[in-house]
């Protein structure tokens, strides 16, 4: 068996996730300076938590949904992030969602992979920065002229959004994550340079990770952070 030269992760994410847009940003700037080949992975949040029978956990225990809100600001502070809760969190998570935005990021990652972080930090800012919808097709054409994707590439990507094999692609990546155990997200699979996977729910596990690869977690690292606008 031939044994990997670096350190695959994979970073399984929704959009809908402030959690997940928190550790795509420290993801995104440790990818600079750690050892490390990261494939960053689209899935539906909410499809996983039904498969891991974890909805009710999520949406029951008020006092969990309200912990989940009051620990954002000090992580947005941390990270220097510019996160804001949508001012209807129910309308904008459950009754827009994110599928249309994850279905494009996932014909994205197939044929225009440098644009999956732009992309996706674009539907975070709307999302959880500007309160701005990431629900239609024009939102992804908006976003795509914001971060540069020609009209014409856009409007071809946008009219395949709902093709049933873009939907395929989506629900086998949750199904991935699922099979590694996901119930949350972010979900992390660290594949070790010995072939060993080892997998992660959450943003604040990047010290760990970094002990178990051998790096260093110097914290925030605001000095890597990109412009948020
Ligand atoms: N402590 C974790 C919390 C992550 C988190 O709460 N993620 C939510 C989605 S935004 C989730 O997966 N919830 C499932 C659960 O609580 O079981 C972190 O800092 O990232």
């Amino acid at each position: 068996m031939s044994l990997a030269s670096k350190v695959r992760i994979d970073y399984f994410f929704d959009v809908l996730s402030p959690y997940a847009w928190i550790g795509f940003e420290a993801l995104s700037r440790y990818q600079t300076v750690w050892n490390v080949d990261v494939r960053w992975r689209p899935f539906f949040l909410f499809g996983v938590l039904k498969k891991a029978e974890n909805v009710g956990q999520l949406l029951q225990a008020p006092c969990k949904a309200q912990y989940m809100f009051a620990e954002l600001p000090s992580l947005s502070a941390y990270y220097g992030i510019p996160l804001n809760a949508p001012p209807d969190p129910h309308e904008a998570i459950i009754k827009k969602g994110s599928i249309s935005a994850l279905r494009f990021l996932t014909i994205l990652n197939e044929e225009k992979v440098d644009m999956v972080v732009p992309a996706a930090r674009e539907m975070w800012l709307r999302r959880w920065s500007r309160n701005e919808d990431i629900h239609l097709g024009e939102h992804m054409l908006q976003i795509s002229r914001k971060i540069g994707i020609p009209f014409k590439e856009a409007d071809d990507m946008v009219a395949r959004i709902a093709h049933p094999d873009t939907k395929a692609r989506l629900t086998e990546t949750g199904n991935e994550a699922i099979e590694s155990g996901a119930f949350g997200a972010p979900w992390i699979n660290v594949h070790t340079t010995d072939g060993k996977m080892h997998s992660f729910w959450g943003s604040d596990r990047f010290h760990i990770i970094a002990h178990l690869i051998g790096e260093k977690f110097p914290g925030h690292m605001r000095d890597k952070a990109p412009k948020y606008d």
